[in-house]
């Protein structure tokens, strides 16, 4: 399947703002705040240097109230920024989001492309690490800039603290999210290859990132074909009990309903990776990432 999609510019927020599109293709004015994504709030606080705003999904209303039609200062006793609005996001209180003139627009148009997240989920042993290096290198070959977060790898260092039951791999999608997304907003290609099992999880990265940025790939391949290939030996360990909760023997992954590239292997019929590799540079190409 390769689907074409409409081409929007991706990713507000997050890294510095992002693009709605409104200054695609020219210079954003300085104190000019980025576009904000679908069904963002928009609260100005114009600070006495320089123009600030929080960011969308800073708002929290206790926060950003407006009391008797003045901004309410989030607790601060500080003369000369009254007119500021502060924001709780989480545990994060006080916090005041900053933009720079130099946004994502201004890097695409350095790079020559435009920045996005490119997806690959599956199985273990599927390979989701060959497909995102093989893709690395033709993009790289081709003058584009990537960069591979790489599920495995993030677990020697980011997501250390993190296990394999439920809700750590939910926390581990969602930090990678956040930092595929900062890099999409660099302006780069993100290559994230994660099992990343539960759908939900996904979706939430899905929803970080500009929906039409963010492109889903699942490596379809049979859990028996993965078996088969075992390299690192965790399917064995995992069917002899020594490792418990393995994604396809006894813990789950849910296939996408709808994603924008499926990768179809079957037994004794699978792909070279620079075929599927060139299956998404043609996505890429076909929906403008691939020139700014
Ligand atoms: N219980 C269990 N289930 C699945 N995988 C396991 C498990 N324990 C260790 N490993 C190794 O961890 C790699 C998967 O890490 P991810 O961060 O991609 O997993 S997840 O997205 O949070 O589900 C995965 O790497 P890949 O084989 O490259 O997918 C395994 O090597
Ligand atoms: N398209 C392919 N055809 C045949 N073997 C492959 C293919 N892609 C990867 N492999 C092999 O499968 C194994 C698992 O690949 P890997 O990229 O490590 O998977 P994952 O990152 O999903 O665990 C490796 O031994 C790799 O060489």
């Amino acid at each position: 399947m390769l689907a074409k999609a409409p081409f929007r510019p991706c990713c507000g927020g997050g890294g510095g703002g992002g693009g709605d599109g409104r200054w695609a293709g020219r210079p954003r004015p300085v104190g000019v705040a980025g576009g904000f994504r679908r069904g963002g709030a928009r609260l100005v606080a114009a600070a006495a240097a320089g123009e600030r705003r929080t960011a969308p999904e800073a708002v929290s209303p206790p926060a950003a109230a407006v009391a008797g039609g003045k901004q309410r200062v989030n607790g601060s006793a500080v003369a000369g920024i009254d007119r500021l609005v502060t924001s709780t996001v989480g545990k994060s209180t006080n916090i005041l989001w900053h933009d720079c003139p130099i946004g994502q627009p201004e890097r695409q148009k350095l790079l020559n492309q435009k920045g996005c997240v490119v997806w690959i989920t599956g199985l273990s042993g599927s390979g989701k690490s060959t497909l995102a290096c093989t893709l690395s290198h033709e993009l790289y070959s081709r003058g584009h800039l990537t960069y591979v977060l790489d599920g495995d790898n993030l677990r020697h260092g980011l997501n250390r603290d993190l296990s394999f039951k439920a809700e750590d791999r939910a926390e581990n999608i969602r930090r990678v999210g956040e930092v595929a997304k900062l890099f999409a907003d660099a302006g780069v290609i993100c290559i994230a290859s994660l099992i990343s099992p539960y759908r939900s999880d996904r979706n939430a990265c899905r929803n970080l990132v500009h929906n039409s940025s963010f492109i889903e790939v699942f490596l379809n391949v049979p859990l028996e074909v993965c078996e088969a290939r075992d390299p690192k030996g965790l399917y064995k360990l995992a069917r002899s009990g020594k490792i418990k909760g393995f994604t396809g023997i006894d813990d789950p992954y849910e296939p996408p309903f709808d994603c924008e590239i499926v990768i179809q292997c079957k037994v004794g019929d699978c792909a070279a990776p620079k075929s599927m590799a060139d299956q998404v540079v043609s996505y890429l190409e076909a929906n403008g990432f691939l020139q700014d």
